[in-house]
C-alpha cells in the first residue's frame, strides 16, 4: 500500500542499541509481564485484530534484551506457538526503531526484510506492527498482525491496529498500577501489623510494674475480676493472698532507697518462684504484693502462703533478715472482688498486729 511505504530498514547496530538500551529494558521489566501467562484481556485484543484486519495471525510482543516474549498470540498453529519466545532478528525489532507503524505488504520483495528468519522458516510475508510506546517514550514491543501471503493493508486496518495497540498499552499500565497498589497495600498491612505490635507492647507496658516486672495494680484488678467471673462458670475455689514486707522502712532508712528497690525485685522473684503458672502475682502498692490463686481453696492458699513466707525469711537479704506478713482469703459465694480483697487485707493487718512474719486467714 502506498500510504505506508516501508521505511529504509534500520541497520543492525541501531536495532541492537535500542534493544539493549537499559532504560528501555527497565521499562519492559517494569511491566511485570515477561514470562507471564496468557491473559484474556490481551488475547481479546489480538483476536479482534485478526478478525477485523483479516490477518491470520496477531500478537503482542515484548522485546527483552535477547528474546521476543509474546504476551498474547492469535492464530499461531502449534509449531509456531512453540516459538513463543523467539530469538534472532524479527520484524518487531525493525518496528522498535521505526518510529511509527511498520507496514510491509510483502517482505519477500523488500531488501533486508526478506532476510528476516521467519520469512524463510514460517513463510511470513505481510507484517503490520505498531510500537507499544510508554508515556516516557520507551518502546516495549509491538502490537502486530501477520499474513502468510502478500497483503494490502488498508488505512482502516492500520487505524484499528493502532487503537488496539493503544488498548494494549492501557492494559499494561493498568497491570503496573494494580501491581503498585498491591505493593502499597502490602506495605500498609506491614505497617498496621507493626502498629498492632506496638499497641500490644504499650498495653503490656501499661499493665506491668516497671520495678519488678510483675503485673501492676490495674492488671491485678482486671485479672481478679476475670478470675471471679470464671468461678461463676466453673464453681471452682479461688483464693487471694495480700502480702506486705515487714519493717521495710528500716531497710530503706538503713541501706538506702536503691537497696530497698533491689529487695523488692528479689521478693518479686521469690514469690513468683513459689506459684504455679496459672497463679497471678502482682505488685499492688509500694511494698505490697497480691497473689491470685485460681482453683485453690483455703487450705491450699494457706500452704502457698506459708511457702512464700518461709522462702522470703530464708533468703539472705542484705545484712538483716527480711520477712513478710500475709493475709489470705478464699472467695465466698457471690462475693465481689472488693469484698474478697478487703477480707485478705484485714487478715494482713491482723498478721502485722499479731507479730508479723506470719499468715492469717480472713
Ligand atoms: N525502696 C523502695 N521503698 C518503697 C517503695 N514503695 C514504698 N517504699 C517504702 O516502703 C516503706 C513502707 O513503710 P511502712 O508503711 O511504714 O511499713 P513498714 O516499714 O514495712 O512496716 P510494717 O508494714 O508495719 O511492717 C516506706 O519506707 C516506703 O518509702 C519502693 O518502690 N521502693
Amino acid at each position: 500500500m502506498t500510504e505506508w511505504p516501508p521505511p529504509p530498514p534500520a541497520d543492525n547496530a541501531r536495532i541492537q542499541a535500542a534493544l539493549l538500551d537499559p532504560e528501555r529494558l527497565a521499562a519492559v521489566q517494569d511491566t511485570g509481564l515477561l514470562d507471564s501467562i496468557a491473559e484474556e484481556s490481551f488475547d481479546r485484543l489480538t483476536r479482534l485484530a485478526a478478525k477485523i484486519t483479516g490477518a491470520p495471525v496477531a500478537f503482542v510482543s515484548l522485546l527483552d534484551a535477547h528474546r521476543d516474549f509474546y504476551k498474547s498470540t492469535f492464530g499461531m498453529d502449534a509449531p509456531l506457538s512453540t516459538l513463543r519466545q523467539l530469538t534472532g532478528r524479527t520484524f518487531c525489532h525493525y518496528s522498535l526503531v521505526s518510529d511509527g507503524p511498520l507496514v510491509l505488504e510483502d517482505a519477500t520483495q523488500l531488501p533486508v526484510f526478506r532476510d528476516v528468519p521467519t520469512v524463510a522458516s514460517l513463510g511470513v510475508r505481510a507484517y503490520a506492527g505498531i510500537p507499544l510506546k510508554t508515556e516516557a517514550g520507551q518502546v516495549l514491543g509491538s502490537f502486530c498482525a501477520v499474513d502468510f501471503k502478500a497483503k494490502q493493508w488498508t488505512e482502516q486496518d492500520i487505524d484499528i491496529l493502532q487503537e488496539l495497540a493503544h488498548s494494549a498499552m492501557r492494559e499494561i499500565r493498568l497491570r503496573r498500577a494494580l501491581h503498585d497498589a498491591e505493593a502499597l497495600n502490602q506495605q500498609l498491612v506491614q505497617q498496621l501489623r507493626k502498629v498492632d505490635e506496638l499497641n500490644q507492647a504499650l498495653h503490656e507496658l501499661a499493665r506491668t510494674d516497671p520495678l519488678t516486672g510483675l503485673r501492676n495494680r490495674r492488671a491485678f484488678d482486671d485479672s481478679l475480676g476475670l478470675e471471679i467471673a470464671a468461678v461463676e462458670r466453673t464453681r471452682s475455689p479461688l483464693s487471694l493472698l495480700v502480702l506486705d514486707l515487714d519493717h521495710f522502712k528500716q531497710i530503706n532508712d538503713s541501706f538506702g532507697h536503691d537497696a530497698g528497690d533491689k529487695v523488692l525485685r528479689s521478693i518479686a522473684q521469690v514469690l513468683s518462684g513459689c506459684v504455679r503458672i496459672i497463679d497471678i502475682v502482682a505488685r499492688v502498692g509500694g511494698e505490697e504484693f497480691a497473689v491470685i490463686l485460681p482453683h485453690t481453696d483455703a487450705q491450699g492458699a494457706h500452704e502457698v502462703a506459708q511457702r512464700m513466707r518461709a522462702a522470703v525469711a530464708q533468703a539472705s537479704w542484705l545484712s538483716q533478715p527480711t520477712t513478710i506478713s500475709i493475709g489470705a482469703a478464699s472467695l465466698r459465694t457471690a462475693e465481689t472482688a472488693c469484698s474478697l480483697y478487703a477480707r485478705a487485707d484485714a487478715a494482713l493487718y491482723a498478721a502485722k498486729r499479731s507479730g508479723r512474719n506470719r499468715v492469717v486467714a480472713g
